[in-house]
C-alpha cells in the first residue's frame, strides 16, 4: 500500500490499546467469483468453528505473497492470482505476540476446490452492494441490485468479530487497513479501520 492517508472507516471501544512484545506474520486470503465468496469452515486450532478466508503462518524464508498462495492450496486445493488488499493488526489479552495479517484477494482461481484436514470450503452469496467490485450500494435510480445465487449470505456470526468492519471494504474492491484488540471473553475492546480514499 502507498503512503497516502487513509479515510477513517470505523473506530470504537476503550481508551487504551493493548500492550504486545512481539508480532508474527499471517495471511488470509479470499476468492469471490459470480456474485460469490468462498469461505473455509475452520475445523481445529485457531479460530475453530468460525468461517475465515485461507490463510496462516507466513514461514521463515516465505514473503507474504508465497504464503498466502501455499496456504490457500493447502487448505482449499485451489490457485488464484492473489493481489494484496488489506493489512489488519491483531492483540488479543495475555498473548504477548500480536497477529500481523496479509489481506489477500483474487476473482479467478484454478484447480477443484478441496477439503482439508483445516477448511471445509463453501460458497456464500456476496450482498448485492457487493457483488461486483466497486459497486455503489444501490442503483444510480435507488433500486437494489439484483442477485440470485442461491447461497447462504456471508455468516458474519460465525465469524471473527472485526470481521464485518473491513470485509465490506474488501467485496467493495478498497484498499484498508485496521486494529482490533480483544479482551479475555472474545469481543472487540478497541478497534480502528481505515480504507483508502474511493
Ligand atoms: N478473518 C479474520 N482472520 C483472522 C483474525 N485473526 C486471525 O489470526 N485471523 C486469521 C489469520 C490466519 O489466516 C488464521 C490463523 O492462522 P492459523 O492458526 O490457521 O495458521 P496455520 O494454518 O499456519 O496454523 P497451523 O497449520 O500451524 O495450525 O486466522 C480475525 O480477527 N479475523
Amino acid at each position: 500500500m502507498s503512503s497516502e492517508r487513509l479515510d477513517e472507516v470505523a473506530r470504537g471501544g476503550v481508551p487504551d490499546w493493548l500492550p504486545f512484545s512481539k508480532i508474527k506474520l499471517y495471511t488470509n486470503a479470499f476468492v469471490r467469483q459470480d456474485g460469490k465468496l468462498l469461505l473455509g469452515y475452520k475445523k481445529r486450532g485457531f479460530g475453530k468453528d468460525l468461517y475465515n478466508g485461507f490463510g496462516g503462518k507466513v514461514e521463515p524464508g516465505e514473503t507474504p505473497a508465497q504464503a498466502a498462495l501455499r496456504e490457500l492450496e493447502e487448505e482449499s486445493g485451489i490457485a488464484a492470482p492473489l493481489e494484496h488488499c488489506g493489512v489488519l493488526f491483531f492483540v488479543l489479552p495475555d498473548l504477548e505476540q500480536a497477529f500481523h495479517i496479509d489481506i489477500f484477494r483474487a476473482e479467478e482461481y484454478s484447480g477443484a476446490i478441496t477439503e482439508s484436514d483445516e477448511m471445509r470450503p463453501q460458497w456464500f452469496d456476496i450482498e448485492p452492494a457487493y457483488a461486483t467490485p466497486n459497486a455503489k450500494p444501490a442503483a444510480a435510480d435507488g433500486s437494489p441490485k439484483e442477485h440470485n445465487t442461491g447461497l447462504p449470505p456471508i455468516p458474519y456470526d460465525q465469524m471473527w468479530a472485526d470481521d464485518p468492519f473491513w470485509l465490506p471494504l474488501m467485496l467493495a474492491g478498497r484498499h484498508f487497513a485496521g486494529r482490533a484488540d480483544f479482551g479475555s471473553d472474545g469481543r472487540l475492546q478497541k478497534w480502528w479501520f481505515g480504507a483508502k480514499p474511493v
